[in-house]
């Protein structure tokens, strides 16, 4: 149940913290525009035309890696989403960001350095021992409410997070309200008819962490991707082993083939796996066999096949719910996104409640034409998204609610 203040309750025009989650994918240091600039747009547009004195905090890669950059491109393509000028300034709470953040008037948005390369950002701590750190003690005095719009970043027990709501007053953006709402959803939500949920992907401890917490609220699991092929494996079928010098399934198998038969011998009838799989033939087109004719996989299997979402679409239009978690192949090579796309394609087609998260299958909606307004909610969140239909709280939700 949501219980954080939300801004609703915030009277307009006074100087707010706010903390987005604008981590991209960086190729050559160009930071890529996608759908979490979209989202924040909305809540910064909000604020910008209720006269708010406007800061942002967000955070850009780690250090060590290529994707660490600062944030002055963030600021730039926020501008362009909320058609307004954005203010950069490099320093996260240094005498230039006081500076800057002072000089905001009615409607201004800065946007202060990547906070991860603030010392008290990272490691992982107590929100009260995050509470007390110089960046947070220091920014707290210039605002007069802090906001957290960063629902997908909300595991992370980071000072930016988790340490404001300690000492401020504290509020939920509008994207952490509705990322809350649908990501609790299945946990949360009463459903009248069939719930479904497709699972895929290449990990399979979130395949089955995910099936664990949730097999008394879903009805029926349709599976796909590596996740998939390991469930056929463990069904007797000669699939979801390495061939070559892949390493995709073997040491999967290795940690997770008990959980995963003892799985599938408990809910056997909630369980509905691939009845064919694709690969790439010799003149690299895409061929599929049934599973039934498969004895001796010499092939990398990289989608499931055309029978598969054949079966898997009429249990979706028959659904109340449909949750999405993992492609079922390969979606960014074409020729292996039928089974992915296909079965988005009968979700979109429905009306039925849906939410579709997962950092990489979100992409698959826009990559094959299909318009987010067909679903009910795409996630912008990934390791969040997990944890949440897993069950586990998320920190930064925690402290909001206090
Ligand atoms: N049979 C397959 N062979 C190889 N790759 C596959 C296969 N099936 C799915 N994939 C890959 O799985 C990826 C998605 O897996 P992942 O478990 O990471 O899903 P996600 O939940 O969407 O993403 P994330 O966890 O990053 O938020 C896709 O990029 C897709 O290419
Ligand atoms: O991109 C994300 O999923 C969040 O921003 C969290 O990023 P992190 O995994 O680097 O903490």
């Amino acid at each position: 149940m949501m219980t954080f203040q939300t801004l609703d309750d915030l009277d307009d025009g006074q100087r707010v913290l706010v903390r987005l989650d604008l981590n991209s994918p960086v190729e050559d240091g160009t930071v890529q525009d996608n759908r979490r600039f979209d989202r924040h747009a909305e809540t910064i547009s909000e604020l910008v035309d209720r006269g708010f004195e406007i800061a942002v905090l967000a955070h850009q890669g780690r250090p060590g890696r290529n994707d660490f950059v600062s944030l002055s491109q963030h600021a730039d393509i926020l501008a362009e989403h909320i058609d307004h000028d954005v203010d950069f300034v490099d320093e996260t709470y240094g005498p230039q960001a006081i500076h800057d953040i002072a000089d905001l008037d009615s409607g201004d948005v800065l946007v202060l350095e990547n906070t991860r390369m603030c010392d008290d950002e990272l490691p992982e701590e107590d929100p009260e021992v995050k509470s007390q750190t110089e960046f947070v003690q220091t920014l707290k005095d210039e605002f007069d409410a802090y906001i957290n719009d960063a629902y997908s970043a909300a595991h992370r027990s980071h000072a930016s997070l988790v340490g404001f709501p300690l000492v401020m007053d504290a509020y939920a953006g509008r994207v952490m309200e509705t990322e809350y709402e649908a990501n609790t959803a299945i946990a949360e939500k009463e459903f009248d008819g069939q719930v479904t949920m497709v699972v895929g992907g290449t990990k399979a401890t979130d395949v089955i962490d995910v099936m664990t917490h949730l097999d008394e609220k879903v009805d029926d699991f349709l599976l796909g991707g590596i996740a998939g092929e390991l469930f056929l494996r463990a069904a007797g079928y000669p699939v979801g082993y390495d061939i070559d010098d892949a390493n995709l399934y073997d040491e999967q198998w290795e940690q997770n083939s008990e959980k995963i038969e003892s799985m599938l011998e408990d809910h056997r009838d909630q369980i509905t796996l691939a009845v064919d799989l694709a690969y790439e033939d010799d003149d690299g087109d895409r061929a599929e066999q049934a599973v039934d004719d498969i004895e001796e996989k010499t092939v990398s299997y990289l989608d499931v096949g055309s029978e598969t979402v054949m079966e898997y679409s009429p249990i979706i239009r028959d659904s109340e719910a449909v949750f999405v978690k993992g492609a079922l192949g390969m979606f960014e090579d074409e020729r292996f996104s039928v089974g992915t796309a296909g079965v988005l394609e009968a979700i979109a087609d429905t009306d039925c409640f849906s939410v579709v998260g997962g950092g990489d299958t979100s992409r698959a909606i826009e990559m094959y034409g299909m318009e987010e307004d067909e679903f009910g909610h795409v996630s912008i969140a990934g390791g969040a998204y997990i944890r949440a239909l897993t069950g586990a709280q998320l920190v930064g939700v925690e402290v909001l609610q206090r």
